[in-house]
């Protein structure tokens, strides 16, 4: 008989993996892995929630600089830095630590091992301290990482990335950001209104270009009035010169600052857990999954950013939810009492100056289905709470299909947009029409909402 120590689950990953283990599972024997510290994972530590409370900061001192405009004549005195990253690390080390706490603690079943997991046959594990390991069931919720071009790593000018950016000592005078995607759109917003001189190298000619394009456009066009935009670079270098660094760009010009972020994509972990020896099944570094989260491999499952394409916390934590479920059939090809992955309308929000949310299809797409839609864009200045707050640059679009009135996407920018967004990822998800939802009830006036009714009456 072997000795290895047998557990009924593992877990890889303490993001949306630590959240696995819930009291269902309490007569289970389980071992979860976290490699890094702090514990948590990205969403909690260097991801979704410290950026939002650097965000709504920014946000203030954005409200002082544009006062003027509602007749308040303001200023900011002082921007401190220090006492901004008390505020947000200060409220979060304290809870990835007593997670981190409760799971050596505070669960009797749970054995958390603080180091990295690697298969080496089918549902075995290499611990890393020594000890292999084997599991009845296997969840692999590694997440992602930045991705750093080569040049970059080879070329030795120092660079930040998300997981470290936020713990600067000082605000820098001028951070230079390589990418011009959700990360480039949210710092360059917090380091701008914080004060920071913002430059933004995008390799093609636009921002946020994963978006709808009339988005993307009204954003790019405002970045440039906001931050030093450079579009159309192609592939750029980073360089460092009389104790600067930045990027060198094609025409040979230099953009240089006191610091420089890379943020142009993030990777699944998925070809760091031992794949092959696991029998999993990668797609381009990603692990591949069915709609009940199994993997190839019988008896492991993944969540999250290391099989999921869409690298959101809403979906890594639904999909945990379905896989919690279909753990606790105990079963693997009979999976008439599975759940599945809901993926039909999954929402996403840019918290960058003006904010930016959307769900379903862009314009673009809703023809490439070959469907008969009908558009409609209403400006937040179109209704009367948009007079209030003086916009001139948000706006709703929402497509529909002509016949049936289906709602298919809606794409806003502007104030309070992931907010704003909300009864319409309701309404598509539980099938509203869009005269059904403009009429179907009363819109708070003089409520923001009413320019998200107007839009959908005007279709
Ligand atoms: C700057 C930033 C802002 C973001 N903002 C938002 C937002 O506003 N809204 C939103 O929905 N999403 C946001 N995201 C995305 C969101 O953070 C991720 O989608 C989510 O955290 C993924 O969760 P996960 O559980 O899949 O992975 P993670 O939370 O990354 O957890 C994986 C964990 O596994 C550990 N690990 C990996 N491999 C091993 C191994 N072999 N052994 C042991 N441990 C291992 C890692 O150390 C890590 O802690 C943001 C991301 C970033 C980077
Ligand atoms: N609010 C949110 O929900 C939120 C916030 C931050 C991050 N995230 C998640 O994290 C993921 C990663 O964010 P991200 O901003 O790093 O990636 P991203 O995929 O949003 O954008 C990356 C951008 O970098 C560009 N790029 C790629 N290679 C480049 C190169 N060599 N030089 C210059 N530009 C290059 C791409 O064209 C793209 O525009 C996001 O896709 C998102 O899923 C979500």
């Amino acid at each position: 008989m072997s000795d290895r120590k047998h557990f009924d689950l593992v877990v890889i990953g303490s993001g949306s993996g630590n959240s696995i283990a819930d009291e269902r599972f309490s007569d289970m024997k389980i071992a979860l892995f976290e490699e890094h510290s702090p514990f948590g994972g990205t969403c909690l530590n260097v991801g979704c929630i410290p950026t939002k409370m650097f965000v709504y900061a920014a946000e203030v001192a954005q409200t002082i600089r544009d006062s003027a405009r509602y007749g308040i004549d303001a200023s900011i005195d002082k921007v401190r830095w220090e006492d901004i990253v008390d505020r947000v690390f200060g409220r979060i080390d304290p809870i990835s630590e007593g997670g981190k706490h409760y799971r050596e603690n505070g669960s009797p079943n749970v054995t958390l091992y603080s180091s990295h997991a690697t298969f080496v046959g089918p549902r075995t594990i290499d611990t890393g301290t020594g000890e292999i390991i084997t599991a009845d069931q296997i969840v692999v919720a590694a997440g992602s990482r930045p991705i750093i071009p080569q040049q970059v790593r080879d070329s030795g000018v120092p660079y930040h990335t998300n997981d470290d950016i936020m713990r600067l000592p000082t605000l820098p005078k001028h951070l230079v950001i390589l990418g011009s995607g959700y990360i480039a759109a949210e710092f360059a917003h917090v380091f701008g209104a914080l004060g920071s001189e913002v430059s933004i190298i995008a390799r093609k000619d636009n921002l946020l270009r994963g978006l709808d394009p009339d988005i993307s456009d009204r954003f790019t066009e405002l970045a440039q009035k906001y931050w030093d935009v450079h579009l159309n670079v192609g592939e750029s270098t980073a360089i460092s010169e009389d104790g600067q660094v930045g990027v060198q760009l094609r025409d040979g010009d230099k953009v240089l600052g006191d610091a420089l972020l890379v943020a142009i994509g993030r990777e699944s972990n998925g070809d760091r857990i031992g794949a092959e020896a696991g029998g999993i099944e990668l797609d381009d570094g990603r692990i591949v999954v069915d709609e009940f989260g199994r993997t190839s491999a019988e008896g492991v499952f993944a969540i999250g950013d290391v099989s999921s394409p869409f690298q959101l916390k809403h979906v890594a934590n639904h999909e945990g939810r379905v896989v919690q479920h279909n753990l606790l059939q105990r079963t693997w090809d009979d999976t008439a009492k599975f759940q599945a992955f809901d993926h039909r309308f999954v929402p996403a929000a840019v918290f960058t100056h003006p904010q930016i949310a959307a769900v379903g299809m862009s314009e673009l797409e809703a023809h490439k289905a070959g469907l008969e839609i009908t558009v409609k864009i209403q400006n937040y200045g179109d209704v009367a709470y948009g007079w209030a707050m003086e916009d001139r640059e948000g706006f709703v679009k929402i497509i529909a299909e002509k016949k049936t009135g289906r709602i298919l996407g809606a794409h806003i920018i502007g104030d309070q947009a992931p907010t704003v967004i909300q009864p319409l990822i309701q309404a598509m998800s539980f099938g509203l029409t869009a005269p059904e939802m403009a009429r179907g009830q009363y819109w708070i006036h003089p409520g923001l909402p009413e320019v998200v009714e107007n839009a959908l009456l005007g279709l």
